[in-house]
């Protein structure tokens, strides 16, 4: 039977920032699609950019236009944030610098921290409470906890960062590594920050039929390569494209809407801010596995045992959020 919309009455405010940018060229077709909200779900765009980006956005909305989208509601466009977050459901934002090669994503933070101040501000006064929240710019941890520090109004569960791009990765290159079916591998999450320190674990996942990937994977493969390459493989995509990854965000951060909104039998990672769980500072925009519910609900995935092995990533990348998060408001103050 096909899903009920999560609004019968009404089509889904989206915004989207940084709507002329790569990853929304991707991304747009899958919301306007029904491949995020799900197929009986009309949905309105609210698409921000910059105004030089106008004109180019322009083109982006005729394509819309010619997609011909039965559950394409309507498309306004501005360069107005205040404009775009008016009474939105759910704000995704994508608009920012992207990294060039040889830079860390956190090296984006003084170009970037300011949008997410700005952005803020404005979700905070012109979107209702229940808006629903996902910042992609890099780096997208800490931008997300600025844009929370900027928006009191809004519940701290409402915002969240995508790190679901690097689950995706993990889990793809577990399945080639093994020979298996993707759809066999569950269980695999990403803790801590959207970077090179992030902690791709497996020592929870398994493969249906084949067992604990705990004993599929020995440690010396997880440490010199698996787990590097998952921190790395937005560098390695740069260094191929010279532009960042695109069709892969678009994707992850469509999986990430629809699990939060629609629910998920599986478990996920997204970075929403810590209650404090697994000794993370609370209010940290950190990486953890959830569960996630129909409705837009989702509770921290407790009590998994963390061995030492564990225990020494996490720290790490925990350690590297407390710092970008001090200069962060040491930029801003
Ligand atoms: N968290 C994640 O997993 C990933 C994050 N990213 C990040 O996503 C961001 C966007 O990437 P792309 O679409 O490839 O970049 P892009 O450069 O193609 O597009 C960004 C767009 O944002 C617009 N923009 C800039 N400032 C804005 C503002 N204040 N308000 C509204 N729009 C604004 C620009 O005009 C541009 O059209 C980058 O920061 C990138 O590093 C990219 C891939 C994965
Ligand atoms: O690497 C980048 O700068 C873009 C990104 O976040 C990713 O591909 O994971």
């Amino acid at each position: 039977m096909a899903e009920t919309p999560l609004f019968s009455d009404r089509p889904i405010n989206v915004c989207v920032t940084g709507a002329a940018g790569q990853i929304a060229y991707s991304l747009l077709p899958l919301i306007a699609g029904g491949k995020v909200f799900g197929p009986q779900q009309q949905v309105s765009l609210r698409l921000l950019e910059i105004e030089a980006a106008l004109p180019s956005l322009q083109g982006v909305v005729m394509e819309l236009e010619d997609c011909a989208f039965p559950l394409l509601h309507s498309v306004f466009t501005t360069s107005d944030a205040r404009e775009a977050f008016r009474s939105c459901d759910v704000a995704v934002l994508l608009g920012a610098f992207p990294r060039k090669q040889g830079m860390e994503r956190k090296d984006l933070l003084e170009k970037n921290a300011g949008i997410f101040k700005e952005q803020g501000e404005a979700l905070n006064t012109e979107a209702g409470a229940n808006v629903r929240v996902i910042v992609v710019g890099n780096p997208a941890n800490t931008n997300a906890y600025i844009l929370k520090h900027f928006a009191p109004n809004i519940p701290d569960k409402n915002i969240t960062a995508l790190t679901r791009l690097d689950q995706n990765r993990a889990v793809s290159l577990v399945a080639r590594k093994l020979g298996v079916p993707l759809s066999k591998v569950s269980d695999v999450y990403v803790w801590g920050n959207h970077s090179s320190t992030q902690y791709p674990d497996v020592l929870h996942g398994s493969v249906e039929g084949k067992g604990k990937l705990s004993y599929l994977l020995d440690k010396s493969y997880l440490e010199e390569t698996f787990i590097p390459t998952i921190q790395k493989r937005g560098a390695a995509v740069i260094a191929a494209r010279k532009m960042s990854s695109a069709m892969s965000a678009a994707n992850a951060v469509g999986d990430h809407l629809h699990d939060w909104l629609l629910g998920s039998d599986r478990i996920v990672s997204m970075s929403v801010a810590s209650d404090g769980s697994y000794g993370i500072e609370k209010g940290t925009i950190f990486s953890f596995p959830l569960r996630c519910s129909r409705g837009g609900t989702y509770e921290i995935v407790k009590g998994l045992q963390l061995d030492d092995f564990s225990q020494r990533y996490i720290k790490i990348t925990a350690d590297e959020l407390y710092a970008e998060k001090a200069e962060a408001l040491a930029l801003l103050s």
